[in-house]
């Protein structure tokens, strides 16, 4: 399928999608200092030709311009003429949708999975279990345990990139960057949002619960 197969409406719901979620986590304070990027993919999916709408790199993601989104190819290489750059982060986009074949992803850097991110860097997993929120990634047995990769925030995209397709669980729909960001999906932009806050409210509570383990050890001293 090429790109201009694409009905015009179709492309227009991802940018009207993409523009609800930007304000709604701008008003979370999700994108601080630029950080963050989104994207909704569009038309059928082929591992080897598939297209997104992605956000452009660099800009203030709490206001909306003309210049916010282009479309990319399964490649990051934009498919319209335009001035715009794709976000620098496009390649770990590019393997996502690739290996997962789902609809829509979300980066955002927070303080909570800055932090648990680099807790648990070393090991290479954030450890989750018995937390109800495990249940919004659709994995329903009691007292679930479920990894969270984190892979090394190297300073070159496409070494993170390279890295992607191996540390995806296809249970758990997210990875962190140590000391970055996460990156979450999902089938269309309703449910990488919901995937995202569920890993949000997991790495708050995990940071939390250090806090009052540290806490009780040092109470018991
Ligand atoms: C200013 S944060 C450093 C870049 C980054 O990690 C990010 O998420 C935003 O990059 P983009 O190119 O998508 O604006
Ligand atoms: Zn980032």
């Amino acid at each position: 399928m090429a790109f201009s197969d694409i009905r015009l409406e179709q492309k227009q719901a991802a940018l009207q999608d993409l523009k609800g979620i930007k304000e709604l986590f701008a008003s979370r304070n999700w994108f601080p200092g630029t950080s963050g990027n989104l994207s909704v993919r569009v038309g059928d999916f082929n591992p080897e030709q598939f297209y997104f709408a992605v956000t452009a790199s660099g800009k203030d993601k709490s206001v909306h311009t003309p210049e916010d989104y282009l479309f990319v190819d399964q490649n990051g290489v934009p498919c319209e003429a335009t001035g715009l750059k794709p976000s620098a982060e496009t390649l770990i986009h590019c393997e996502i949708y690739r290996k997962t074949g789902c609809g829509a992803i979300f980066h955002v850097h927070t303080i909570d999975n800055n932090l648990i991110s680099d807790w648990y860097g070393e090991q290479g997993y954030v450890p989750a279990q018995g937390i109800e929120l495990i249940k919004a990634f659709n994995i329903w047995e009691e007292d679930a345990a479920i990894r969270i990769p984190i892979l090394p925030n190297y300073a070159e995209i496409p070494r993170i990139a390279e890295l992607v397709p191996d540390a995806i669980d296809p249970a758990v729909p997210g990875i962190l960057l140590r000391n970055h960001g996460i990156y979450a999906w999902g089938n269309n932009a309703f449910e990488a949002k919901k995937h995202l806050e569920a890993f949000e409210f997991i790495f708050e509570y995990s940071y939390r619960r250090l806090l009052l383990n540290a806490a009780r050890l040092h109470s018991a001293q």
